[in-house]
């Protein structure tokens, strides 16, 4: 199986100098707050992979970067293997986006108020030429609503439903790839489970490749192939979800898994770890988590670990083995 998405290195840094500030004192340094700092990491043609991680961890800044919303400061994004930044040709381009689409969280602001249902879901291919004939009607029956529904208006659906006509304005432009920003934490945990199994479904149905960014474990658990956990724009450790949930290798991961309950199922809240998250701006030095880690020696202050391969499972921490 070829992989559909490599990202390699990638960097985001912001600039969150007070520009008054600045004018006021003199050659004072800008403030920088990198919220990706070199994460690598493949995903495989028709796989899932989840980007899981606390907020402020990075998660969609990365979604973006993929997307070609947002420019890396450095280290480079590729989609069936063009690089959106870099690539010149306008066709190989539009192409390239047209094959990306993006769902996010609340499924309430996504959505034009003022348009009926069926315009919002063939827009994307209508803005390209015309849409075909009855487009958005089998698209709504695909996601389980009804193709009446395409006369109606967004108001006139639960907040479930709406995700449900978010997913078919993705699926209009017959996408290879869709990211996927915390599409159900907006929803009840029982409307979570059915968006969640629909996805599933679309994904095999179409041959989907899905980015999935998540604050909760227990989301992810079932409808990933490869999860990758994120710790202040860090990448610190990946497996399969069998390997993360039965041997997580840092202790990040250990602290994620024990904070989630212990019951199965869907969509519960993972409560957040011990201690707080360290600012940014300011990041600790050698391993980011260290002031927050049970095990930490001197060494985890001084050297960052690198991602080292663990029978399978990559991590980055110097005590993992
Ligand atoms: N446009 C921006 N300007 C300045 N800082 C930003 C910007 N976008 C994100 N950040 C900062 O980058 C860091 C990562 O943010 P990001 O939104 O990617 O995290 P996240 O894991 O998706 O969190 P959440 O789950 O809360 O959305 C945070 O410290 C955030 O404040």
């Amino acid at each position: 199986m070829s992989d559909l998405v490599q990202v390699q290195d990638l960097t985001r840094v912001f600039d969150v100098s007070k520009p008054w500030l600045n004018r006021v004192i003199e050659r004072l340094p800008k403030a920088l707050l990198t919220a990706v700092s070199d994460v690598s990491f493949n995903v495989g043609e028709r796989t899932v992979y989840a980007l899981v991680g606390e907020s402020g961890s990075g998660k969609s800044t990365i979604g973006k970067m993929v997307v070609g919303l947002l420019p890396p400061s450095d280290g480079a994004v590729e989609i069936g293997g063009v690089n959106l930044v870099t690539e010149e040709d306008a066709e190989v381009i539009d192409r390239a986006r047209t094959d990306i689409q993006m769902i996010f969280q609340d499924p309430y602001a996504s959505l034009n108020p003022r348009w009926k249902v069926g315009d919002i879901i063939e827009e994307p291919v209508a803005s390209r030429g015309a849409a075909p004939e009855g487009l958005a009607e089998k698209l709504l029956v695909q996601v389980g609503l009804a193709a009446e529904d395409a006369g109606k208006f967004p108001h006139e659906f639960s907040g479930g439903q709406r995700q449900r006509i978010c997913i078919a304005r993705a699926l209009a432009s017959e996408p290879k790839l869709i990211v996927c920003d915390e599409p159900t934490s907006a929803l009840d945990v029982s409307v979570q489970a059915q968006v969640l199994n629909l996805m599933s479904d679309l994904k095999d149905e179409f041959g989907l490749t899905y980015l999935f960014i998540s604050h909760d474990l227990t989301v992810v658990q079932h409808i990933a192939d490869k999860i990758g956990v994120l710790y202040l724009g860090r990448l610190v450790e990946e497996a399969t979800p069998d390997h993360l949930f039965e041997t997580p290798k840092h202790p990040y991961t250990q602290m994620l898994l024990a904070a989630a309950p212990k019951i199965d199922g869907f969509g519960r809240e993972v409560e957040p770890p011990q201690g707080e998250i360290p600012d940014p701006i300011n990041p600790p030095t050698g391993c980011a988590f260290h002031p927050r880690c049970p095990i930490a020696v001197d060494r985890c202050s001084q050297e960052r670990p690198a991602m080292r391969d663990l029978m399978g499972q990559r991590v980055a921490c110097h005590l993992a083995d």
